[in-house]
């Protein structure tokens, strides 16, 4: 049996449109899914992962899916009368490192699945890609969409992977695939998932709760950037566009490109006295092979993309979302240590 709606992404109509989000509790994911939630309704997003949240639980349906299940997958659109997959179920590049076989598993038996059922019961998927699918012979600047795409990652091997079967099922089934390959995303509600640009949010972090960070990257690797606020807008605009807007399957987008010295820079211009110093691991030979810069001009043609923060405004959106949690830990901690002093003081004038 097929679901048969034929549904396009270019139609999210609320009478029409049921979603079904994998690997939803992620740093995409956790804003991704109350953003749609907010354009078609919270019964209208079916929250998907191997893990959960109380605020995942509380905020709409949520089911248990590991990607690799297919049975389950195909249970869940069928019995849920899903017509989209947003599918961001990934392990990223540097967990994909720590653990190439799983890696493998998840990311390409997953894409597979949803691919496959997708094709089968006509629905539409949006599954992101990433800048980690160039590599270290790809031009470093302003990357064009169309390039040399050899990554060195089995994170990267297997977006290339997602981006190629993406394309074949468009073009052999009229499957309607939309991906957009993200920069680092940068934002402060969930942890980022085990990247290599997870150091722009652990900085914020760092600042507020030490005034110090210790960098895994060197202070001059550049790379694109981008806040989730215009992650989701670019999100929504692409699965939104009309489809005969779109002259590709996959595209670039960017909003800024930065280093760790420049972003350190940038918030110590907000946190006085912020220091940074660098160790860097792994993560570093992995950036050095990524674009430190992207040519997302097709977007911008076809699709109307426009990002609005640029580095200032992005700090400044990063400390204000974050200071309240780390000035309430250390009222918190002030109160308990003046409380623990105040008990040791009947003990001591008893001595
Ligand atoms: N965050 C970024 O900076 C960034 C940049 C480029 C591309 N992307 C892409 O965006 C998508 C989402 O990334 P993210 O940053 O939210 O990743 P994340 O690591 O934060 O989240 C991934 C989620 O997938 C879940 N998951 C892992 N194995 C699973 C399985 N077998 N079945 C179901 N769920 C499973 C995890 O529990 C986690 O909640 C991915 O496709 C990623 O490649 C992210
Ligand atoms: C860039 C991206 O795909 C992810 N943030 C990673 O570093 O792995």
């Amino acid at each position: 049996m097929c679901t048969g709606r034929g549904a396009i992404l270019g139609d999210p109509s609320p009478s029409t449109t049921k979603y079904l989000v994998t690997g939803a509790c992620g740093q995409i994911g956790a804003e991704l899914v109350p953003f749609l939630r907010a354009k078609v309704g919270k019964d209208n997003v079916i929250a998907s992962d191997v893990k959960t949240s109380r605020s995942m639980l509380e905020g709409g349906p949520f089911a248990y899916l590991d990607v690799q299940d297919r049975d389950n997958m195909a249970r869940l659109i069928l019995e849920n009368g899903v017509t989209h997959v947003v599918h961001l179920a990934t392990l990223l590049s540097a967990v994909g490192e720590r653990n190439p076989a799983l890696a493998l598993k998840v990311n390409i038996h997953g894409c597979q699945n949803v691919l496959e059922l997708a094709a089968q019961h006509h629905l539409s998927v949006y599954a992101p890609s990433t800048i980690a699918v160039f590599g270290a012979n790809t031009p470093r600047h302003a990357t064009p969409d169309d390039t040399i795409m050899r990554p060195s990652t089995i994170y990267g091997i297997t977006k290339v992977h997602q981006e190629l079967l993406g394309q074949y099922y468009a073009d052999r089934h009229g499957l309607d695939y939309r991906s957009i390959r993200y920069p680092g995303i940068i934002s402060s509600k969930a942890a980022p998932g085990g990247g290599t640009t997870d150091y722009a949010v652990e900085i914020f972090h760092a600042a507020l709760a030490r005034g110090a960070y210790t960098c895994f990257l060197s202070g001059d690797a550049e790379l694109p950037m981008m806040h989730m606020a215009d992650c989701l807008d670019a999100t929504y605009a692409l699965m939104t566009a009309p489809r005969e807007a779109l002259t590709r399957t996959t595209y670039n987008v960017t909003a800024l490109s930065f280093t760790p010295a420049q972003l350190a820079e940038a918030i110590a211009r907000a946190v006085p006295g912020f220091a940074i110093d660098y160790r860097p691991d792994f993560r570093d030979d992995i950036a050095r092979t990524w674009p430190a810069s992207i040519d997302d001009s097709a977007a911008r043609r076809d699709w109307g993309w426009r990002h609005r923060l640029g580095l200032d405004e992005l700090v400044a959106s990063m400390l204000n979302a974050l200071r309240p949690q780390y000035e309430k830990a250390a009222a918190e901690k002030a109160a308990a240590a003046a409380a623990a002093k105040q008990q040791q003081q009947p003990v001591a004038a008893a001595a």
